[in-house]
């Protein structure tokens, strides 16, 4: 970075040339002589608002990181008696942009957070603002997450700590220091939310949508000599997982699935025959929870990769950093006592983490659906058309006020459910919540489809360019229906809500 100096605005006017031009942004000046020919929205541009004070032109163009990026580069000296305007943020920072952060971070009084809740939250988002440039590129390129990442997530915490409470955090070091003891299902639903602002959904499913849905059954039913191996390993990011169910002929109708596991002769293994599709991280993953059909019905294995598993890239609408695979599993291997749970309950083991998974779902969508109002209202203020702000127009308003007054609908139902998983065992939670999380996961991504069509129409043509300044509206608006259909699709999560319901209706109740 080149030394900073104090200059006049006088001073800065003067270098006004092609070879010699200077800028100023918000009370910083800027030395783009040599930037301007390698600028990509062109040299003129720059040339012609050599030594002038071009904040507004900045700022209606560029997204604030690519300041952030160039600063270091560009920045010669700041303007006399001038203080900066504009906020950088600090890594680990809360927003204090209106709707930006859920109430509680906002000011408001909740009943469920404290101080651990908000230490978690500020580390766990200065980890991921620090990675957000290479998070971006990597979507961009369709990189997979390299394994240092892994293992530096693995190393704070972050990977533990997107799997609920739990033995499997016992020795663990969690972020913001939340001892495992402490560590509840808020803790997780908030590392969910702030995963899912990194505003990369393909790389963001990169680093957290395999294990977290893969490991699951291994805790809760996998061999103690199983949970012992596997679970480390995972947790601090040396292996990586994922969970093989669907099939291209079984989705949400997991009952279906074709892949076969034929017993040895001696009884001692197991013979894995089939395909699965939509498999996310399996074109990376070390290991695979596959679930096969025995004799005795459904069975979940633990199958470790060789070469008689083959993954292959699906391209999907996002990136292919989420490593979305169709696996073929051709005469492969595995010893009896990798079955997790009991030969033929596999079923059990499959459904018991469905609930679960799909809150974290809610968590997500919520906190990505959140970074995008943030946007929004970010947007409308400093966007100006037809000589006014965005904001100052009605209609901008109105479209606001929807994507808000939905967002904190179901984030405090997605908090009062997240308070009942923190005080109900798991079997009464899945008894009591399994209805109103699917009644919650579908309203949740239904709003997430009317937040990705009003944010569209508020960025324009800059919600349908994948660089600049509507990059994350692009990304989202083209994502989304992931949640929609992941987990348990919007009508079947509908569905099991009155299903649920109806097993609980009184006899005697009559209109
Ligand atoms: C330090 C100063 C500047 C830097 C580092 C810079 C850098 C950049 C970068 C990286 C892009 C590509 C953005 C993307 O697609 O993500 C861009 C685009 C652009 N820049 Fe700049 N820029 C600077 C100043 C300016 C100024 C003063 C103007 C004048 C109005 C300007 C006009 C534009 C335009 C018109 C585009 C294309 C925007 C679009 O495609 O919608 N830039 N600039």
């Amino acid at each position: 970075m080149p030394e900073l100096k104090v200059f006049t605005r006088a001073e800065v006017a003067k270098h006004n040339t092609e070879d010699d031009c200077w800028i100023i942004i918000d009370g910083a000046v800027y030395n783009v002589s040599t930037f301007a020919q390698l600028h990509p929205g062109g040299s003129q541009i720059l040339v012609e608002l050599g030594g002038k004070d071009v904040t507004d032109d900045f700022y209606g163009l560029h997204r604030q990181e690519v300041l952030v990026k160039y600063a270091p580069r560009l920045k010669i000296g700041t303007i006399e008696n001038e203080v900066a305007q504009v906020s950088i943020p600090v890594p680990g920072e809360l927003s204090t942009v209106p709707y930006a952060e859920p109430s509680y971070w906002m000011g408001f009084k909740s009943p469920y957070f404290n101080e651990s809740h908000t230490a978690f939250r500020k580390a766990i988002r200065a980890i991921y603002d620090e990675i957000r440039p290479d998070a971006i590129l990597a979507e961009d390129q369709g990189t997979y997450p390299s394994k240092e990442l892994y293992a530096k997530l693995g190393e704070a915490g972050v990977l533990a700590s997107q799997l609920g409470p739990g033995d499997h955090l016992k020795g663990m070091k969690l972020p913001g220091g939340v001892r495992p003891e402490e560590f509840d299902y808020f803790h997780e639903m908030i590392a969910h939310q702030e995963t899912s602002r990194l505003g990369a959904p393909g790389f963001t499913d990169g680093i957290s949508s395999g294990y977290s849905i893969g490991l699951p059954p291994i805790f809760n039913f996998g061999s103690p000599a199983l949970k012992a191996r596997v679970v480390p390993e995972v947790l601090l990011g040396k292996k990586r997982i994922c969970l093989a169910i669907t099939e291209p002929y079984a989705g949400s109708d997991v009952a279906r699935i074709r892949t076969t596991a034929k017993r040895t002769p001696d009884g001692k293994h197991f013979i894995i025959n089939g395909v699965k599709k939509w498999i996310t991280n399996g074109a990376f993953s070390d290991y695979f929870t596959v679930a096969a059909t025995t004799e005795k019905g459904i069975t979940v294995f633990f199958v470790e990769r060789d070469e008689n598993i083959e993954t292959k890239q699906i391209k999907t609408s996002y990136s292919p950093s989420a490593g979305t695979a169709y696996i073929t599993f051709e005469n492969v291997k595995v010893p009896a006592e990798n079955i997790i749970g009991k030969e033929g309950e596999g079923f059990k083991v499959i459904m018991f983490n469905f609930s679960h998974e799909r809150v974290y779902i809610c968590a997500a969508v919520t906190g990505a659906s959140r970074a995008i109002v943030e946007d929004c209202f970010k947007w409308a203020n400093q966007r100006k058309v037809f000589g006014k702000r965005l904001i100052d127009q009605p209609v901008i308003r109105n479209k606001l006020a929807s994507m808000i007054a939905q967002l904190e609908a179901v984030e405090n139902w997605l908090e009062n459910i997240t308070y009942q998983m923190c005080k109900m065992p798991y079997l009464e939670q899945s008894v009591k919540l399994a209805g109103p999380i699917g009644l919650l996961k579908y309203q949740v991504t239904r709003v997430s489809h009317n937040i990705a069509d009003d944010a569209c129409q508020i960025f324009g043509g800059r919600a349908i360019t994948k660089t600049g300044m509507g990059r994350t509206v692009e990304a989202f608006q083209r994502t989304y229906k992931f949640g929609a259909i992941l987990g348990g699709s919007e009508e079947i999560m509908a569905d099991l809500g009155i299903r649920q319901a109806m097993k609980y209706f009184p006899q005697g109740a009559k209109l």
